[in-house]
C-alpha cells in the first residue's frame, strides 16, 4: 500500500441478521486529509466507523489502517488513532480534569496538553466538574479532547459537533483544521452539509450501504450544477432568482442600464441539494 494512505478500504460488506448494513464500499483516506462520510439516517455510516475501529468485525472485504491489516488489531495501533463515538467511555466519577489527566498519564503525555486542550474546546471552566454532571455538548467535548489527547495520526469522529452551539462547534472546527495541518487524517461522519463542506477535503455520499457519490465539495457542486441560477438582490431591496437563459441576460441587462441592480451571485447547489439529485432522498 502507498505509504500515505491512513485507511484503505476494499469491497467491505457488513450483514446483521435480516439486515445489510453495508453492502459494498471502498474508499481510501490519506495522510492529512479530511474524509466525510454524509448519509440519512441509517445509510452505513456509524457500522462503518465501527469496523474499522475495530469495533465490529466485517462479513467481508479488506480494510487497512495505518498500513495494518484490520483482522490482526494490535494494541498498538489503538495509540496511534482517535475515536469519537457516543459510546466513548469516561469515568462518570471523575472530573473533567481527572478524566483527561488520567489518559494523558496513560498515554504518556504532558498535563500542559490537558490544560490547552480544555481551553480550546471550552471546558476549562467546568474541569471541576463530574463527567456525570456534564451536558451532553459538554460530555461530547471532553470525549473529542480525550480522543485528540495524544494528537493521533488517524482520528475518527461520529458526528462531532452534533448538538452543540455554533461558537463551540466553530472552535472544534479549528482544532480539527489545525490537527489536519498537522497530518491527522480524519473521518467523520455528519448529517450537517454545510459543516463537511467546510471541513472536508473529500466526501463520500452513503445510501443504503452503498457509496453513491464522492469528490471535493467543489467537485461535487460543479458536477451538480446542471441548472445555472443566478439570486439578485435589487436596490429597492427585492430579492429574485433567475435561470441562466437569454431572457435572463436580457432582463439583467435593462435592470444594469436603469441602476437596479444592488447583487448578483450565481446559485450554487448544496451538498443537500446534490443528495437530492443522486438518491431522491433527504439527508435528514
Ligand atoms: N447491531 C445491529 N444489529 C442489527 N442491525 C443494525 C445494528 N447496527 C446497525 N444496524 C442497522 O444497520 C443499518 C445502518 O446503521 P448505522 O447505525 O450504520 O447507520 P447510520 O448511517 O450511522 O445512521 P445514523 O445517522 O442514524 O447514526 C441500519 O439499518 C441499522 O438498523
Amino acid at each position: 500500500m502507498t505509504q500515505d494512505l491512513s485507511i484503505k478500504v476494499k469491497e467491505l460488506k457488513k450483514s446483521f441478521k435480516g439486515t445489510t448494513a453495508i453492502k459494498d464500499i471502498s474508499f481510501t483516506v490519506g495522510k492529512g486529509e479530511i474524509f466525510g462520510f454524509l448519509g440519512p439516517s441509517g445509510a452505513g455510516k456509524t457500522t462503518t466507523i465501527k469496523i474499522l475501529t475495530g469495533q465490529l468485525k466485517q462479513t467481508s472485504g479488506h480494510v487497512e489502517i495505518l498500513g495494518q491489516n484490520i483482522t490482526n488489531f494490535s494494541a498498538n495501533l489503538y495509540e496511534r488513532i482517535g475515536i469519537m463515538t457516543d459510546n466513548s467511555g469516561l469515568y462518570e466519577r471523575m472530573t473533567v480534569y481527572q478524566n483527561l489527566a488520567f489518559f494523558a498519564r496513560l498515554l504518556q503525555v504532558p498535563t500542559s496538553r490537558v490544560d490547552e486542550l480544555l481551553q480550546r474546546v471550552g471546558l476549562a471552566e467546568h474541569q471541576k466538574k463530574l463527567a456525570s454532571k456534564l451536558s451532553k455538548g459538554m460530555t461530547q467535548r471532553l470525549i473529542l479532547a480525550r480522543a485528540v489527547l495524544h494528537q493521533p495520526e488517524l482520528l475518527f469522529l461520529d458526528e462531532p459537533t452534533s448538538g452543540l452551539d455554533p461558537s463551540t462547534a466553530s472552535a472544534i472546527h479549528e482544532l480539527l483544521l489545525e490537527l489536519r495541518d498537522n497530518g491527522t487524517a480524519i473521518l467523520l461522519t455528519t448529517h450537517n452539509m454545510e459543516e463537511a463542506t467546510f471541513l472536508c477535503d473529500n466526501i463520500a455520499l452513503l445510501n443504503d450501504g452503498f457509496i453513491v457519490e464522492r469528490g471535493t465539495p467543489e467537485e461535487l457542486k460543479i458536477k451538480f450544477n446542471q441548472e445555472k441560477r443566478y439570486r439578485i438582490t435589487k436596490t429597492s431591496g427585492q430579492q429574485v432568482v433567475l435561470a441562466d437563459n437569454h431572457e435572463t441576460v436580457e432582463t439583467i441587462q435593462s435592470w444594469f442600464q436603469t441602476g437596479q441592480i444592488e447583487t448578483i451571485h450565481s446559485c450554487e447547489p448544496t451538498l443537500g441539494d446534490i443528495f437530492i439529485q443522486v438518491t431522491g432522498r433527504k439527508l435528514v
